[in-house]
């Protein structure tokens, strides 16, 4: 008896790679027609405990070579698989996903509009001071054609004895400055029973990164007729951030930014990692409108600009960043915040920008 070569081995192995795939698509149709049944009889496509029976019938009979465990992984995968084909495109589709609607989603913001093309800034204090510190920095914002003021009132810091925010009363000064300069205003909610309220004040309810998984406030700020700008949280994927968004979409909110503010990383170099190819992907994967927030991502001053230019080249829709009247005496976040004559000329290079390309 001549030994097989391993030509004639791997031919015996092509052979089988079709024999499984004729059978795998054969089952696949077998469970597209279970799917229809269950259809119409109403019932679950899950089924655990067939899945359960056909898994101890499957290891009965099983008698190596390969684990019984591998066994077991294998063919969990092929009835996932084949209950993914159960499930129509359609539903499983996000209504945030770019499957579900094809055309940008433009909000639109006392006619500042995000998302159409044209390069936009929210800029503001990180926090509340003062009336004075906020029409300080609002009027100078005017001066450059800039109409969406963000500011914090309610701060969620990673120190309890840091500054707070002024709260509700920071969310006043935002709205009279706003009312005054015919502004925008983007605030931070931090209490889902606040949404209410704030509504009264604020033109877009910011989430923050550290909530962007609170399910209840997500739903909250999904429930209410205002724009609601959804920051990327410190260590999401962009899955479980584009899902973030979904719980806020599915409470009939259409009306979402999303925020890239850097992820944690190990380098040290920058506050957090400024993940530069979310935005595009959060584009195509979305129809949402995207911002990225330089001053949260760098943590650093002269990041700005470069990172904003990045920013604006990759496709973002808006660029935030965070200004001072005197960065050095701010309540929260001095290395980061630009002066107000850094702020003009911040603008002036980003508008100097040749048109990104969509
Ligand atoms: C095909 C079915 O639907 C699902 C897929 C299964 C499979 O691929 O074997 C088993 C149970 C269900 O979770 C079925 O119910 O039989």
């Amino acid at each position: 008896m001549t030994k097989p070569t391993l030509e004639t081995l791997r031919k015996g192995i092509d052979e089988i790679n079709l024999q499984l795939l004729e059978l795998l698509n054969k089952r696949g149709e077998i469970a597209k027609e279970i799917g229809k049944l269950k259809e119409m009889q109403g019932t679950k496509r899950f089924d655990p405990v067939r899945e359960r029976e056909s898994l101890n019938a499957i290891l009965a009979k099983h008698d190596g070579p390969f684990e019984a465990s591998t066994i077991q992984h294998i063919f969990k995968e092929i009835f996932k698989a084949s209950l993914e084909l159960q499930e129509d495109d359609h539903s499983k589709a996000l209504l945030v996903s770019r499957k579900n609607k094809v055309e940008d989603t433009i909000v639109d913001l006392k006619g500042e509009k995000i998302g159409d093309g044209n390069l936009n800034f929210i800029m503001g204090p990180c926090a509340v001071e003062s009336y004075d510190q906020v029409r300080t920095v609002a009027e100078a914002m005017k001066a450059q054609g800039i109409r969406l003021l963000r500011g914090g009132a309610f701060k969620p810091r990673t120190s309890p004895y840091d500054f707070q925010g002024l709260g509700i009363d920071g969310l006043k000064i935002l709205r009279q400055v706003a009312d005054e300069l015919d502004m925008v205003v983007v605030s931070e909610i931090v209490n889902p029973a606040h949404i209410e309220m704030a509504t009264e004040y604020v033109d877009v309810i910011q989430i923050g990164a550290r909530n962007m998984q609170n399910f209840e406030l997500l739903k909250a700020a999904g429930s209410v007729d205002k724009a609601v700008l959804l920051k990327r949280g410190l260590a999401a994927t962009i899955s479980e951030f584009v899902n973030a968004a979904e719980y806020v979409m599915s409470r009939g909110n259409t009306n979402i930014i999303l925020c890239e503010r850097g992820i944690r990383t190990y380098e040290k170099a920058t506050r957090n990692t400024l993940d530069i190819s979310a935005v595009p992907i959060l584009k195509k994967e979305t129809h949402l409108p995207v911002v990225v927030d330089v001053t949260h991502s760098t943590g650093r001053r002269d990041l700005l600009l470069p990172c904003a230019k990045a920013a604006i080249a990759i496709g973002a829709d808006a660029v935030m960043a965070e200004v001072h009247p005197d960065p050095a005496v701010a309540l929260s976040d001095s290395a980061q915040q630009m002066d107000i004559p850094e702020f003009q000329a911040f603008i002036k290079e980003l508008k100097g920008q040749p048109a990104q390309t969509k």
